[in-house]
């Protein structure tokens, strides 16, 4: 059972401190019936353990009483008893002389009912049905302690999942590479469209590759299992865990020399910040800043190339979008994460020598796709007889994007895996600067959303049902538009697939999906 992150809990602090604290008094309990002689009960006023006998006129006969973290209450019996005239029998008088209190300011209240029943309880000595109680309440403290240490275990070590001699070996198997000089690449959200692409293109040139993904539910999970069994089908291991937990991302650096990493893990899609706005930081800016730091840890350090965004253009009206262009303006949580991603990823340069390059990916659509885009949706919704949706920007204009081709996208990130130079950090330090690159990713010819509903209708054969409406502030921007001038001269990228050749296959693949009887 692995132990470590688990203390750092708040909650297993206070269950930590119930135990010692009800242990203490336990043992206090026990305790009184052994404090016997007056001289035994010397006060201290900075320990907040107190005895002393009692006032005469107080209640009945002198009486050994005890309290816990009670300053006040002692203070307060001290200040009525002096203004009376009293003194405390059994108390030292320099002790009585000192009390920390201002006379006046404090009144001594009749304790609650509780508290009487508290003193009386604790007043009586050792009994066996006392032992009895206080060992239930213990071992009951214990048990909760002993229960979420398990439940914890589970959540962070699913069985099926980390460690272990075979998974270990599956990992090993899988970052094996095949060829001469083969980069060894972790691909975060592994399991995701682009994910999945990238890994198999990488395996099938004999790279070895070792797939990480959480599975989670923003899109049935079904679909990333169907992309975890065709990846495990080309000896593609997707270990299962999130780019949050260090621990995870440690264990995966110990146990393999990565050379690159494909950071693709990330909360996605547009509209889905206006429900959900958490997740994007803890994906988009924590996630990324985990990631990075593990990077930055390995030694060697790998060289990292990881998904932007042309959602990062924001309302920038210049087009085509050149990297160059302001991307200060960005017109949703998505983009602003994307941006800030940008940013940290200048800083992890900066500082620890990381070679960090951000690919500004332009709607990227194909086989094995995302659920919640509207390439996908649409084609879904006219299948079932369902109407679609279509935005509207102002004036009546129609929105546009840049669609690009999975099989092209997979081009440039497989090139920016291959022309990344190495980091230059060593044991969390730079040791001279290191390469930071931003490349677009897109098509260069933008399609109107309605002229891609018409490409759909002609493939399906089916008439959509369209409900036009105006566009809502939910962060789309009207239209997008790539400049891939530097990634074709850097990275040799050049995208060949237009929307319709693209969708046919998608169409396609989409079909026989189906037919499989997998519903998405
Ligand atoms: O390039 C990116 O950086 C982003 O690309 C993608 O975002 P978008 O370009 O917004 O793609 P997508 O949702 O398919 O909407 C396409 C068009 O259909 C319009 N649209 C959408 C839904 C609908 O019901 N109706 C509609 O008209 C909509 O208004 C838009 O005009 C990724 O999801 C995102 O994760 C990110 O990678």
């Amino acid at each position: 059972m692995r132990l470590s992150g688990f203390f750092s809990l708040d909650s297993d602090h206070v269950l930590i401190s119930c135990i010692l604290c009800w242990s203490s008094r336990i043992l206090g309990t026990l305790l009184p019936s052994r404090v016997k002689k007056k001289e035994d009960l010397s006060v201290n006023a900075d320990v907040p353990v107190l005895h002393f006998s009692q006032a005469k006129h107080n209640l009945c006969s002198p009486q050994y009483f005890w309290k816990y973290s009670e300053v006040l209450e002692m203070a307060a019996l001290h200040t009525f008893l002096k203004s009376n005239q009293q003194t405390i029998p059994g108390l030292h008088s320099d002790t009585q002389e000192n009390c920390p209190l201002t006379p006046g300011k404090l009144k001594l209240e009749r304790s609650s009912y509780v508290s009487r029943l508290w003193n009386r309880w604790c007043l009586t000595s050792i009994t066996w049905a006392k032992i009895f109680v206080w060992g239930f309440v213990l071992v009951a403290l214990m048990a909760g302690f002993l229960f979420k240490l398990i439940l914890i275990n589970h959540r962070v070590v699913p069985t099926n999942s980390w460690g272990g001699l075979s998974w270990q070996m599956q990992i090993k198997h899988s970052c094996h590479t095949k060829r001469e000089g083969g980069l060894v690449v972790l691909v975060t959200g592994g399991a995701g469209f682009v994910g999945t692409h990238v890994s198999l293109a990488l395996k099938k040139r004999g790279d070895g590759v070792l797939g990480l993904d959480n599975f989670n539910n923003y899109y049935d999970p079904l679909l990333k299992r169907s992309r975890q069994q065709l990846l495990k089908r080309h000896g593609i291991f997707v270990v299962e865990g999130d780019i949050n937990e260090e621990i995870l991302l440690k264990m995966l650096f110990d146990l393999v020399t990565f050379t690159h990493v494909m950071h693709l893990a990330a909360q996605a899609g547009v509209r889905y910040a206006l429900e959900n706005p958490a997740s994007y930081v803890n994906s988009n800016i924590a996630g990324l800043v985990k990631v990075f730091e593990a990077c930055k840890s390995a030694n060697p350090q790998p060289s990292i190339v990881w998904a932007s965004s042309s959602s990062v253009y924001g309302l920038n009206a210049k087009v085509p979008f050149t990297e160059s262009d302001r991307t200060d303006q960005p017109a949703s949580l998505y983009a602003a994460t994307k941006k800030a991603g940008e940013e940290i990823a200048h800083t992890y340069n900066h500082i620890y020598g990381l070679s960090i390059t951000g690919l500004r990916f332009f709607t990227v659509y194909g086989p094995w796709g995302r659920p919640d885009m509207a390439y996908f949706s649409f084609t879904k919704n006219i299948l079932q007889g369902r109407p679609i949706t279509i935005y509207q920007g102002a004036n009546e204009s129609n929105l546009a994007r840049d669609f690009t081709y999975i099989d092209d996208i997979v081009q440039g990130c497989v090139a920016a895996l291959d022309t990344a130079e190495k980091s230059t950090g060593s044991g969390g330090k730079k040791l001279r600067p290191a390469a930071l690159r931003v490349y677009n990713l897109g098509n260069t010819s933008p399609v109107s959303v309605p002229t891609l509903v018409n490409i759909i209708e002609q493939l399906l054969k089916v008439k959509a049902i369209r409900k036009i409406v105006r566009m809502p502030q939910n962060g789309d921007v009207p239209y997008t538009h790539a400049n891939v001038t530097l990634a074709r001269t850097e990275l040799g990228y050049n995208p060949t697939t237009d929307l319709r050749s693209g969708l046919k296959k998608f169409v396609k693949w989409y079909l026989s999906y189906h037919n499989e009887g997998i519903t998405i």
